[in-house]
């Protein structure tokens, strides 16, 4: 088992808890200033590069990552080693709060699709403000159910969309997540392979259908870079 968080590059300099944009967005808005500052001063922050592993299934969670910047994918292993991209958590999200609370060890794992910078809330912290703070208890709680509406919606639509339609769909969803850049293409930086496993197809499969929503008109394709052109169009067919 991997020792949580100690592989990640710890920063030097930690940044207050009063303005950070996790505060603002995630269930942490429900703690009161006592509680804020104590978290300013026992929380790590770490940097995390494209590519590396934040937690991996079977990991002990002793604690819980605010998501300060980039974007990270949750990804499930199967028996055959594929893996599944499930979802993808940005900027602004707490990371790891299922284990924690239910104390099982993580059943997923969580890898980092461009550089971020992280911080780490160890459990004892986490597991006092939940205890004490019954706005922030019922904020965790919201969040988690919410997480496990989207893990219900995330299944039927594997079960009941073509491969095809679920492209469309993961690439409407890409753009909800990270926007465009100035030129139009969505601005996160995925590989075939990584589209593929949250299509949930084979590499080659994707590559064909891509070039076939190219060839519709729907999308460009620049190298490794799309952009969506006709989003109502893509719509259409995502549903
Ligand atoms: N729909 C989702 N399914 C699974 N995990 C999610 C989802 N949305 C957010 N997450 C986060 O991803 C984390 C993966 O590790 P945990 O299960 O401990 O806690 C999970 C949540 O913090």
């Amino acid at each position: 088992m991997r020792i949580f968080a100690v592989e990640l590059k710890l920063l030097g300099m930690s940044a207050k808890c009063e303005q950070c944009i996790v505060r603002e967005l995630s269930s942490l808005k429900a703690l009161n200033k006592d509680e804020i500052i104590h978290l300013s001063n026992c929380k790590d922050s770490y940097e995390v590069k494209k590519g590396e592993t934040i937690f991996s299934e079977g990991d002990t969670m002793n604690g819980v990552y605010c998501i300060k910047e980039g974007t990270c994918k949750i990804v499930k292993m199967n028996s055959k080693g594929k893996s599944t991209i499930l979802k993808f958590i940005k900027k602004g999200e707490l990371l790891g709060q299922r284990s924690v609370l239910s104390e099982e060890v993580s059943n997923l794992s969580a890898v980092a699709v461009e550089d971020m910078k992280v911080c780490f809330i160890p459990k004892k912290e986490l597991m006092t403000f939940f205890n004490e703070n019954n706005k922030f208890s019922l904020e965790v709680t919201k969040d988690i159910c919410h997480q496990l509406k989207e893990a219900n919606e995330f299944s039927s639509n594997h079960t009941h969309r073509t491969v095809k339609e679920r492209l469309a769909f993961t690439l409407l969803h890409l753009y909800e997540l990270a926007g465009a850049d100035t030129d139009g293409f969505l601005n996160i930086q995925l590989s075939r392979e990584e589209i593929a496993s949250t299509v949930g197809t084979a590499t080659e499969s994707c590559i064909r259908l891509l070039a076939e929503l190219k060839k519709a008109d729907l999308i460009e394709l620049t190298g490794k870079r799309i952009k969506i052109v006709h989003h109502n169009e893509l719509r259409k067919l995502a549903n």
